[in-house]
């Protein structure tokens, strides 16, 4: 106890090492808060991840580490923060990590940041719709993006909680309330089903998935996940079978994982290990989340020609916010393409698509007007 100190030094020394915002002051006794922006050892964009400690947070907090663009890594939570900092902070990768934990830290987390990843809140049990998110996930990012409005105004918002069909129109009411709206720096991740799209074609295919790019227009949830198999580099042709089954597969892959997951959990462990699903680590979610968040620093940094799929306010139908290709830059989104031509099929989809879209749209825009 002598050489090391009491408990609440040591918990001061771990604290101010791994959040910048708690510091041991000299001839206090226990932890005092003081304000101190977090410093980059390396130069690159500072990024900080809202929900980082949950089942996507925390692979997305490990491959964000790992990402060279990075220079700055703020992980937030309202628990268990502290935890998967100090785990992440431990790779001897170029960006320094902080720990932000709490309500009251969501303000430090945020100033400076160039780019913020959300996926904070609830996920889905098997039976529920992510639209029966809604209800707790809808104030969780009003909450944060309020916090954006004011300490990162400018920064680039990758939205991945759901519902994100309506989780993004919430967040452009937050910002266009604030006064601070610029939908060219949000952005829904739909990278998911895009992911999910390549490989089941590249397998019905026999291809590469690296090889393949399907692009998924639309939404991010059933029918609003439209995948346009017509227009699959390289060129592929399908059989009404195989179109049948590649798109109810892509726009039922979220689904698919939840129910598979549950129905392994039922098993148990083996003895008494614990079932390591149990976490509900995302492995392949927090993949396509920075294969996102990764697209749009390279935007930031000035590459050309980094295009990629995103819900955003858009005009390529009468919706407004729609999925489809985008061209990330400097300011964030540069360009909107169109959906270019479509069959039959696909237009049929479109109609479907458009529907329910319209009205998680409403959802999200009224839940703040309200
Ligand atoms: N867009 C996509 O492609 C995609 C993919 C997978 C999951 N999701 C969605 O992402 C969300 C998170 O999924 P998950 O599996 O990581 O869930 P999870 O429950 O494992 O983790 C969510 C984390 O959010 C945190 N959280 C809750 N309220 C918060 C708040 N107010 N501020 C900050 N953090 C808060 C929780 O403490 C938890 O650590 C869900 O809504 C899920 O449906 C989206
Ligand atoms: O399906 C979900 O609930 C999570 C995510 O949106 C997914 O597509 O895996």
């Amino acid at each position: 106890m002598q050489a090391n100190g009491n408990a609440n030094q040591r918990i001061a020394r771990i604290s101010a090492h791994l959040n910048p915002n708690y510091l041991k002051m000299e001839g206090s006794s226990g932890l005092q808060q003081v304000s101190c922006r977090a410093k980059g050892g390396a130069p690159g964009f500072k990024v900080a991840i809202l929900g980082a400690a949950g089942g996507i947070g925390q692979p997305l907090a490990m491959l964000m580490k790992m990402n060279p663009l990075v220079s700055v890594l703020h992980l937030y939570d309202v628990v268990n923060s502290p935890g998967v900092t100090a785990d992440i902070s431990h790779m001897d990768t170029g960006a320094v990590v902080r720990c932000f934990l709490g309500q009251s830290q969501l303000e430090d987390a945020l100033i400076g940041m160039d780019l913020v990843i959300i996926p904070a809140g609830v996920p889905r049990k098997p039976g529920m719709t992510r639209d029966d998110l809604f209800n707790i996930n809808a104030g969780i990012v009003k909450t944060l993006c309020e916090g954006i409005t004011k300490c990162c105004p400018n920064a680039i918002v990758n939205l991945i909680s759901n519902p994100v069909n309506s989780t993004v129109p919430i967040a452009a009411e937050v910002f266009k309330k604030a006064g601070t709206y610029d939908p060219k720096r949000l952005l829904g991740v739909t990278m998911l089903v895009v992911v999910r799209a390549n490989t089941f074609v590249a397998e019905v295919m026999g291809l590469d998935p690296r090889e393949v790019e399907v692009p998924v227009v639309g939404g991010h949830a059933g029918v609003t996940i439209l995948p346009l198999l017509s227009q699959v580099k390289p060129p592929c042709s399908f059989t009404p079978e195989e179109t049948d089954y590649l798109t109810s597969r892509i726009q039922n892959g979220g689904t698919e994982v939840v129910e598979v997951k549950d129905i392994c959990k039922s098993w148990g462990g083996i003895g008494n290990t614990i079932n390591a699903l149990d976490s509900h680590i995302k492995i392949p979610q927090a993949y396509a989340a920075v294969k996102f968040a990764d697209a749009c620093l390279r935007g930031l940094r000035g590459d050309a020609s980094v295009i990629q799929c995103a819900f955003v306010a858009s005009q390529v139908t009468e919706l407004p916010f729609f999925a489809s290709k985008v061209r990330l830059g400097r300011t964030g989104i540069d360009e909107i393409y169109p959906l270019g031509p479509l069959n039959e099929y696909e237009r049929v989809g479109l109609e479907k698509a458009k529907k329910e879209l319209a009205e998680s749209i409403q959802k999200g825009v009224s839940f703040i007007k309200k």
